[in-house]
């Protein structure tokens, strides 16, 4: 392989720009030239391209959000956008693309795929929600925001002995809430992977009281519903009072952790060596502390379910 592309792609994560920087040092190491792609699949339509140096990713291993930009791409859903993201790689001599996203966006790398174009997919989203990896670049950096604001949040629950609701990210998956929950030791933990009864919050917030104990901090996963919702429901079925904070896309934001930066190091070499070795559909990741590269259509064809023990955990520990 002589020339390879990469691109950043659906939510932004902090990490991405060190996965970037692994890229391109790494192909470069490698002696195959390797071209930025800006804004995600909307670039690669556009041809959006830049031959990258060394310098091209100077200075930005600690940076948050992605220097390449990242985008949704409406029009590379289509087969027409397909082919002249396809054609336009062509017309460049790049043979294999590397593609740092989230589930979606390994979705449509799969989708290039059928256009004769090598994909090795490295997995960034704060989601945490791809099948065949333990951990996606930037869940460990959004995970620490959110513990942090929780015991921000928790000071103030206390001193005034009352209820918050923390709203966190996540369309479809719990990881986030799941995780900042039992790390922030929250009360109730509110995911898509459970379906929530309102009156088992209510019960743990009365035996909570019984016990003396007037403060509680939920955490309610934005799949589920707002935290605005559920606190009108808490109000409407038990009459308790609750303040609501939504965390939003500060959770996306920051420089990435010490940890996300390392795997994104490892992911994004990792991805070469793939494409340099001749995989033409491969996704990257990591089991048992292991970087693995595995077929990229398992990412669809199972999903690898949350850590149910870890609800539980807290439910016992948060007494
Ligand atoms: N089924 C698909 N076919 C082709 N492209 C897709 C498909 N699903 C997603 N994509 C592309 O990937 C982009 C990013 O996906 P998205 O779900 O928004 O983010 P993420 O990759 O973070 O999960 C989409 O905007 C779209 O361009
Ligand atoms: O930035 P947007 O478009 O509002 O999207 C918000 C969504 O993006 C995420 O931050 C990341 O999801 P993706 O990785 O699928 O892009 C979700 O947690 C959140 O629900
Ligand atoms: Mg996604």
């Amino acid at each position: 392989m002589k020339k390879i592309g990469v691109l950043t792609s659906g939510g932004d994560a902090p990490g991405m720009n060190a996965a970037l920087r692994a890229v391109v040092r790494k192909a470069l190491f490698e002696d195959i030239e390797v071209v930025g792609i800006y804004q995600g699949y909307d670039g690669l339509i556009k041809g959006e391209f830049e031959l990258f140096e060394l310098g091209s990713v100077g200075d930005i291993i600690q940076r948050g959000g992605t220097i390449l930009r990242s985008a949704r791409s409406p029009e590379f859903m289509t087969e027409a956008g397909r082919q002249k993201a396809a054609d336009n790689l062509k017309a460049e001599g790049i043979e294999g693309l590397v593609v740092i996203g989230g589930d979606g966006s390994f979705r449509g790398a799969l989708e290039l795929s059928v256009y004769g174009i090598a994909v090795a997919c490295v997995p960034a989203t704060i989601d945490n929600d791809i099948t065949g990896t333990e951990f996606t670049i930037g869940f460990d950096t959004a995970l620490n925001t959110v513990v942090e604001a929780i015991d921000k949040i928790r000071d103030t629950a206390s001193s005034h002995e009352r209820i918050f609701i923390v709203e966190v990210m996540g369309r479809d998956a719990g990881d986030l809430a799941l995780w900042a929950g039992l790390g922030g030791g929250a009360e109730s933990i509110i995911i898509p992977e459970e379906p929530l009864a309102v009156n088992e919050v209510v019960e743990r917030l009365k035996q909570s009281s019984e016990r003396g104990k007037q403060h509680s901090v939920i955490v309610v996963a934005e799949g589920v519903m707002s935290g605005d919702k559920l606190s009108q429901l808490l109000k409407e079925e038990a009459d308790v009072e609750t303040r609501v904070s939504v965390l939003g896309h500060m959770q996306r934001g920051g420089s990435p952790s010490a940890r996300d930066r390392v795997i994104a190091s490892r992911y994004g070499a990792r991805a070469v060596e793939e494409l340099q070795a001749g995989q033409q559909t491969v996704a990257i990741g990591m089991r048992n502390h292991q970087i693995v590269a595995y077929p990229l259509q398992d990412v669809f064809e199972t999903k690898d379910c949350l850590d149910m023990e870890m609800l539980k955990l807290s439910k016992e520990l948060s007494i």
